[in-house]
């Protein structure tokens, strides 16, 4: 089987959210390469926490088995997070089919998701080693489906203020120009985690620097090392750090430079454009470009990864590709 599923961005690109039937019951989930759990909102919150969302209800669903033994609790990078139990069911994306995954139905969420109304949870497509489940952890949807596709991959175009795809099993070769480079994968910490190996600021010089990163759809901007992020910055006048807004900030009728990351030999570019992400004040606009300070790796998110065609290759030997949309 094979199959594609339509993501849409929330304001400013924040999250791409993609609906996904479990036990037959429609939600939006934040499908998030840098997690391992599929976790939704559920009838087992409080009322007042599920207000606003779609939510699963396991009693409601004709297929939904218990997995009373085990539970789950998750915290993100962001300090948000999320605890549950554990359901066996059928979770369909785009025409794909997992007859019996674990869905993680949440008991409580943390105030950030509360506020975000249209996002119901996460499906993760991380790595299953990272997935929280206990005391026997599960796998995720792509592994829980990976044999039944056509190619053991999954592809990535998030688009900037514009609905795209994640496709699951192939390789659309119109949603993209040019050729596909990939780099290897290190999956010892259950991530798509990769070496970049340098980077320009707009018509710059190419500046040869290896940095640890991970391709996560699930982060809004780009967390890159403090010294490449001060040589961008350092090209826009007014940019500067503003410790009340916890990163950089630049005006808002910058013309800001492209950033190009150097992946797997090529050249990767993000627009100028994108890295004005969202406005503060009158004046002031906040960076798509922060420092990965206390991340411990840099943060490919969706400030890149809408300008790219990215393909998450499970195979035995994982890597990721990108192509230019
Ligand atoms: N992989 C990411 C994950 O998807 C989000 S969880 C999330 C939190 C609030 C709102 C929406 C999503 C969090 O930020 C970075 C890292 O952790």
């Amino acid at each position: 089987q094979q199959g594609e599923v339509s993501n849409t961005p929330e304001a400013h690109d924040q999250s791409y959210l993609c609906p996904v039937t479990v036990g037959g019951q429609t939600l939006n989930l934040d499908f998030d390469t840098g997690s391992a759990d599929l976790w939704v909102y559920s009838t087992l919150m409080p009322t007042s926490e599920q207000r606003g969302h779609s939510v699963y209800n396991p009693d409601s669903s004709s297929s939904s088995n218990a997995q009373s033994d085990n539970s789950w609790t998750i915290q993100y990078s962001d300090g948000s997070g999320a605890s549950g139990t554990v359901y066996a069911d059928k979770v369909v994306v785009g025409s794909v089919t997992a007859t019996s995954q674990a869905v993680e139905a949440a008991t409580s969420v943390s105030s950030a998701f509360i506020k975000e109304t249209h996002n119901d949870g996460l499906l993760g497509l991380a790595f299953s080693s990272i997935n929280t489940v206990q005391p026997t952890q599960q796998t995720t949807f792509f592994d829980t489906v990976k044999s039944t596709l056509a190619k053991p991959l999954f592809t990535a175009h998030l688009k900037k203020g514009a609905p795209g795809s994640y496709d699951f099993g192939y390789i659309d070769t119109s949603k993209y120009t040019g050729s596909i480079t990939y780099a290897h994968v290190d999956t010892s910490n259950g991530l798509w985690e990769f070496t970049a190996s340098g980077y320009a600021v707009g018509s710059g010089s190419t500046v040869a620097t290896p940095y640890d990163s991970i391709a996560d759809t699930g982060t809004s901007l780009l967390y890159l090392p403090t010294e490449i992020v001060a040589a961008y910055y350092g090209e826009v006048n007014g940019a500067m750090y503003d410790s009340s807004q916890g990163g950089y900030t630049v005006p808002c009728d910058s013309n800001l430079p492209d950033f190009v990351a150097i992946i797997g030999g090529s050249r990767h570019t993000v627009p100028g454009s994108y890295i004005n992400y969202a406005p503060i004040s009158e004046t002031s606009c906040f960076g798509g470009i922060q420092a990965n300070d206390g991340i411990g790796h840099s943060v490919f998110g969706d400030v890149f990864l809408k300008s790219q065609f990215v393909v998450f290759d499970g195979s035995n030997s994982p890597r990721v590709g990108f192509a230019k949309q």
